[in-house]
């Protein structure tokens, strides 16, 4: 049975862990951290079998776990990364913007290689990954425009330098334009899929990004546009925000759960 280190009690850890405990995931939860002693204590008390809260978020690492789950932010991702490889531990990343810096990008790369362990990085929120990656060198063009309800948006570092105001918003409304590298780092907690679409595709500078504050939806939808040699395809993901994290879709949980019983099983694989 693999045994798994989980950094980040919030909504989405907190489902992981659930689906760890009920045996959906095949595998044990041995540690967890979370900066937020609460938030680790609350979910641990949720569990039937209980993992050891650690007292710092590279300890997950340094003790026998298989694999280390970020369910975290951008911040824990640049903190662990290297050294859970360097404890040659496997890690899977959903704060995936962190990885459009090129210097981590390519410092993980070769950690990989050097420690001979892998990086997973779920489809997360959006669908169609599979097509892109195979499309990969026709690509001429590829977009993506995110539309949520201002609410799943508040807190982002965008609006600190934005006249922008969410709670006078009233019809839906593009409020940024631009790369996949500048939304990431303006909407950290947001728009992490532009970041996976980016690094499966033609990367973050060439990636369009629009966002659109839309108090009408009770979605987060993704619309992704590829256009090349090869055609064009477009997918639009029409998604349920989680309960407890209105920034955060269902899918993006429950595509962490499948990659992790992925990880877990030996089975027959479907899919790119
Ligand atoms: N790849 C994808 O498609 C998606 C990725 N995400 C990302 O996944 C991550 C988790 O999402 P949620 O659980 O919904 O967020 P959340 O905000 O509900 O939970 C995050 C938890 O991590 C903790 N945390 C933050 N920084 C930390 C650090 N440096 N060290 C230790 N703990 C830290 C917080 O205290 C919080 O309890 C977020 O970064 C989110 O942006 C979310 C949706 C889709
Ligand atoms: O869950 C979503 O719809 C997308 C999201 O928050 C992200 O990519 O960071």
């Amino acid at each position: 049975m693999k045994r798994i280190g989980l950094l980040g009690c919030g909504a989405m850890g907190t489902q992981i862990a659930l689906a760890i405990d009920s045996g959906q995931i095949p595998a044990t939860l041995t540690h967890v951290f979370d900066e937020s002693k609460e938030k680790s204590a609350l979910l641990v008390e949720k569990l039937t079998n209980k993992p050891e809260i650690v007292e710092n978020s590279h300890l997950l690492s340094s003790n026998p776990v298989d694999i280390v789950v970020e369910a975290a932010s951008q911040d824990a991702v640049m903190d662990v990364s290297l050294s859970v490889l360097q404890n040659k531990k496997d890690l899977m990343i959903m704060s995936v913007g962190a990885l459009l810096d090129e210097s981590i990008y390519d410092i993980l790369s070769d950690a990989c290689k050097d420690f001979k362990k892998t990086i997973y990085l779920p489809s997360g929120a959006i669908a169609g990954l599979d097509g892109i990656k195979s499309v990969k060198n026709e690509l001429e063009s590829l977009s993506i425009t995110t539309t949520k309800h201002p609410r799943s948006l508040k807190g982002a570092k965008f609006f600190e330098t934005s006249d922008i105001n969410l709670d006078e918003i009233n019809s839906s409304t593009v409020i940024f334009e631009g790369t996949a590298k500048e939304a990431v780092s303006l909407f950290p907690a947001n728009i992490n899929v532009a970041a996976l679409l980016s690094l499966t595709g033609v990367g973050s500078e060439k990636t369009g990004v629009k966002i659109v504050a839309d108090p009408n939806t009770e979605k987060n939808t993704h619309h992704i546009v590829a256009e090349g040699k090869f055609g064009k395809m477009t997918f639009t993901i029409e998604n349920y925000p989680d309960e407890n994290n209105p920034k955060t879709s269902r899918l993006a949980i429950l595509s962490a759960i499948e990659t992790l019983k992925k990880y877990c099983l030996n089975d027959i694989q479907i899919g790119t």
